[in-house]
């Protein structure tokens, strides 16, 4: 009979901190429009937008709501009194010049908020204005983002160095033979697996790892282990009619040293236009303009992409009093789901009673889901769908 499969090889632990309120961080190089999205993101004036380099200095921190169609069609079928759709959270920061891991610019102390967040939005300028100053001198996102990628990595350079020495100088009065010892041993191949990839190049989280490797990186919160959102700020004029002669640049930039990560061209300057009208005026607009019929805006999908981007994925929970959406990560279990909204849902769990959005939809009520037979209850080993309809009961 071949070997049972391990349940550890068909669950694989994900990078990056456990939780549920992730955040992502705004990076780039000074100037290139970091504070007036984050402005826009959150129409607000937080970020200090300004026309000279190192504006922000402390960081800005915003909830930026997540657009969703499902929960919207929740509020009209329950009519609720109150309303809380799903959050991402969001960091404006100080730019990042060459040489901030050894200190350059406002060096470290970037580098260290950098640590503090989940994710990585980081805004490209790909825009030509004179009036604009460039602190490299002249617009090349493929040299802005050479610079960034290896700010990071010759920070999580210096950090897994110095980790190496620990673990080195600890062996040493372990011996080799107890199973401490082997452990250590263990954790320095891993960390010396880390030193190599980034080494050669390479950000920590395009690595093949195991998930006891998976947990040495996450203790040791790296830079290059959060995933980023590439956001390739246009003119206006670019944007609209789709073109630029670095998109294709950066997007061969991205496929070359990290595939899969997300590029999303938008433009600041329309997105700074749209933030003030009406649902209605951006529709106009985007007909004006000749875009696709719609709201014209990315910042809908730039904040889906960081929520994604962080493995997040959201339940609901629906009544006349509320309907509101609940952040948790991929793969969570039923318990820790209910314990998002009071830690005495997951301490005294019982089960809960869920049905799928799509159920919800297709038969119009709580009411015909359950004469259909598919409102469920689930105990403790159900792992949340996104867009589940819960209601959990615990005991006293
Ligand atoms: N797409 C765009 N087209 C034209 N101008 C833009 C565009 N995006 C941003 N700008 C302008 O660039 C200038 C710098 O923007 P902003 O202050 O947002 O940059 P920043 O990245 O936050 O800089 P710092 O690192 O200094 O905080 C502002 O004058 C802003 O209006
Ligand atoms: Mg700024």
């Amino acid at each position: 009979m071949p070997p049972k499969k391990k349940n550890e090889e068909t669950k694989k632990i994900m990078l990056g901190r456990p939780g549920n309120n992730l955040k992502v961080r705004i990076v780039g190089l000074p100037n290139v429009g970091k504070s007036s999205f984050f402005n826009t993101l959150s129409q607000t004036d937080l970020g200090k937008a300004a026309n000279f380099p190192y504006a922000t200095i402390d960081p800005e921190e915003a909830r930026i709501p997540l657009p969703d169609e499902r929960f919207n069609w929740l509020c009209e079928l329950y009519k609720p009194a109150s309303k809380v759709p799903a959050f991402l959270t969001c960091i404006d920061i100080a730019g990042l010049t060459a040489g901030a891991s050894t200190g350059a610019g406002l060096g470290n102390a970037f580098l260290s908020h950098v640590r503090a967040v989940d994710g990585i939005f980081q805004v490209v300028r790909a825009f030509d204005d004179a009036e604009v100053i460039h602190v490299e001198g002249d617009v090349d996102p493929l040299r802005d983002m050479h610079i960034i990628s290896t700010e990071l990595r010759l920070k999580d350079i210096e950090w897994v160095e110095k980790d190496l020495e620990r673990l080195k100088k600890g062996a040493k009065a372990l011996g080799t033979s107890s199973l401490a010892a082997k452990a250590r041993a263990e954790e320095t191949a891993t960390v010396e697996k880390i030193l190599a990839l980034l080494a050669d190049g390479k950000d920590v989280r395009k690595g093949n790892w195991n998930n006891k490797e998976v947990e040495i990186i996450n203790g040791l919160n790296l830079l290059t282990a959060k995933p980023i959102t590439y956001l390739v700020n246009l003119s206006e004029k670019d944007f609209v009619r789709k073109k630029n002669k670095w998109l294709a640049k950066i997007k061969g930039w991205i496929d070359e040293n990290n595939p899969g990560d997300a590029l999303i061209p938008f433009s600041v300057a329309l997105e700074e236009r749209l933030v003030d009208m009406s649902d209605e005026e951006k529709i106009a607009e985007a007909e004006k303009l000749g875009l696709p019929k719609g709201n014209p805006s990315a910042l809908g999908k730039i904040t889906t992409a960081g929520y994604t981007s962080l493995d997040l994925i959201r339940y609901f929970t629906c009544g006349p009093d509320e309907v509101r959406a609940w952040t948790v990560r991929k793969g969570i279990k039923a318990p820790q789901a209910a314990g998002v909204i009071h830690s005495d849902f997951e301490n005294k769990f019982v089960c809960g009673e869920i049905m799928s959005y799509e159920d919800l939809k297709e038969h119009g009520s709580e009411a015909q889901v359950k004469a259909a037979g598919k409102l469920r209850q689930q105990g403790k080993p159900y792992e949340i769908v996104d867009g589940d309809i819960c209601y959990w009961k615990c005991g006293a």
